[in-house]
């Protein structure tokens, strides 16, 4: 029987890390055990961990898979080259002061898939001790058809800025274009197709540490920003397929393969809180001042993966919305700054209102620990001299990974010829405005 995952209609079930169970055939999912002796239609049963044993009950996270055969039934695994994956920590580190901005990466023109078009930009804190992330942009123009994917380094929040992309996984399926978000949990198989476009572009945060989370609302109350309803995850869905397979693992900083004679993705069954989800940014609850001041861009936090200081995140996942800008005597644009927290920034589609030019979707910036940043001069005196009144700020969507540990731009990266060497000029013309005369 040959039953495929790319055909199947799509269809979710909502809320965040739901304890889900989904079956694509009736009965495949036992009832009121995990292990029966022997599980319905002849299935393998396999648990997939997302936590320790014994993390709180709070943050445990499992499920458990039914599946036609067992993850073992692969060959040995053995190396894979890829020249533009990198993890950290890098070999030779390149922290750099600098504030650094990229065009966006430039498309293939040859065959090239999600995972051969795969480039790390940015490094911080250590795979190897479940801190920090890779932040990696692709590139791509062809399905994986013969091959999928996991990786045991972290999980992958992937963010769409060109074409749409199809992720048949263990779980399911899920399509998410511009505008939208996934996460694929550390370990879970998937196959990339692009299901809209010829091409495809986006950013990867590949976080190495805590798995992503809604941030706490404190006073704002029980509902806003990401609200957990809006998150999807696939319900069961498996394929049957015999062939000539390779599964590619990233682990411990390297890239495998293993050969398989059948398609990884036959789940026929699950249940859970582990699993795949998107999330379309459009649903995002903005808050944002009412009165006056501009607020620190932690309103904004969509997703949060904590680090062992409370308070200092790992990473964390930010957006800058469609919102009314309305405050008064204020300064609207984003402030001049200097934070302890790194900050790499993209754009899924728009323009970013701390900069008239230069900041392109698809691109990339990256601003460190204590580097000064801020409105470019143009927007700086664009937005000192603007009538406040109410103004709908439509066109933009932007996003943040902001982390604790600096990011390490790979040698690639600052070698590319999409960076934009003369960066740090877009604030050569803040001149001073000072007259001791003129309060
Ligand atoms: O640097 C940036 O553009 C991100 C950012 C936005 C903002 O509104 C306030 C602080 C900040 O770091
Ligand atoms: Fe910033």
């Amino acid at each position: 029987m040959s039953r495929r995952l790319d055909q199947t209609p799509l269809a979710y079930q909502s809320g965040f890390r739901n304890h889900f169970a989904s079956e694509a055939l009736p009965s495949a999912l036992p009832q009121g055990q995990n292990s029966p002796q022997r599980c319905a239609y002849g299935l393998y049963a396999e648990q997939l961990t997302g936590s320790a044993f014994t993390a709180p009950r709070s943050h445990n996270l499992r499920s458990w898979l039914y599946r036609i055969r067992p993850s073992v039934a692969q060959s040995a695994y053995r190396p894979l080259e890829h020249g533009g994956l990198a993890t950290a920590p890098l070999s030779r580190p390149a922290a750099d002061p600098n504030q650094m901005r990229w065009d966006p990466a430039p498309l293939p023109e040859a065959a090239t898939d999600f995972i051969d078009g795969l480039a790390t930009i940015a490094v911080n804190g250590d795979a190897g001790t479940q801190a920090g992330c890779g932040v990696h942009v692709y590139a791509c123009n062809q399905d994986m058809t013969e091959r999928f994917f996991y990786n045991a380094d972290g999980e992958l929040l992937i963010v769409p800025q060109l074409g749409t992309l199809r992720l048949g996984t263990e779980f399911g399926a899920l399509e998410v274009g511009n505008g939208e978000i996934a996460v694929i949990p550390r370990g879970v198989k998937f196959q990339v197709r692009i299901s809209e476009g010829d091409q495809a572009r986006g950013y990867v945060c590949e976080n190495y540490g805590s798995p992503l989370e809604l941030p706490g609302l404190g006073p704002i109350g029980a509902n806003g920003l990401a609200n957990p309803r809006d998150f999807q995850s696939p319900v069961a869905a498996y394929e049957d397929l015999e062939g000539d397979f390779e599964l590619v693992a990233k682990f411990s900083g390297a890239l495998w393969a293993t050969r398989l004679d059948h398609s990884p993705l036959d789940v026929v069954a699950w249940h859970g809180n582990v699993a795949p989800y998107k999330y379309d940014l459009a649903n995002f609850n903005t808050i944002n001042t009412v009165s006056f001041d501009h607020p620190d861009p932690s309103i904004f936090t969509v997703l949060t993966s904590a680090s062992d200081t409370e308070g200092m995140a790992n990473i964390d996942f930010v957006i800058f919305p469609p919102r009314w800008m309305v405050a008064d005597n204020t300064f609207r644009p984003p402030y001049f700054h200097r934070n302890l927290m790194s900050e790499f920034m993209g754009l899924i589609h728009g323009e970013y209102d701390a900069k008239a030019e230069g900041f392109l979707p698809g691109g990339a910036s990256l601003h460190n620990c204590m580097s000064p940043h801020g409105p470019d001069a143009e927007t700086f005196e664009k937005a000192s001299d603007a009538s406040l009144e109410p103004q709908y700020q439509g066109a933009t969507l932007a996003f943040m990974f902001e982390s604790r540990y600096v990011f390490q731009p790979t040698e690639k990266a600052l070698a590319a010829d999409f960076r934009q060497r003369d960066y740090v000029d877009v604030w050569k013309g803040l001149k001073s405005h000072f007259d001791p005369t003129r309060p």
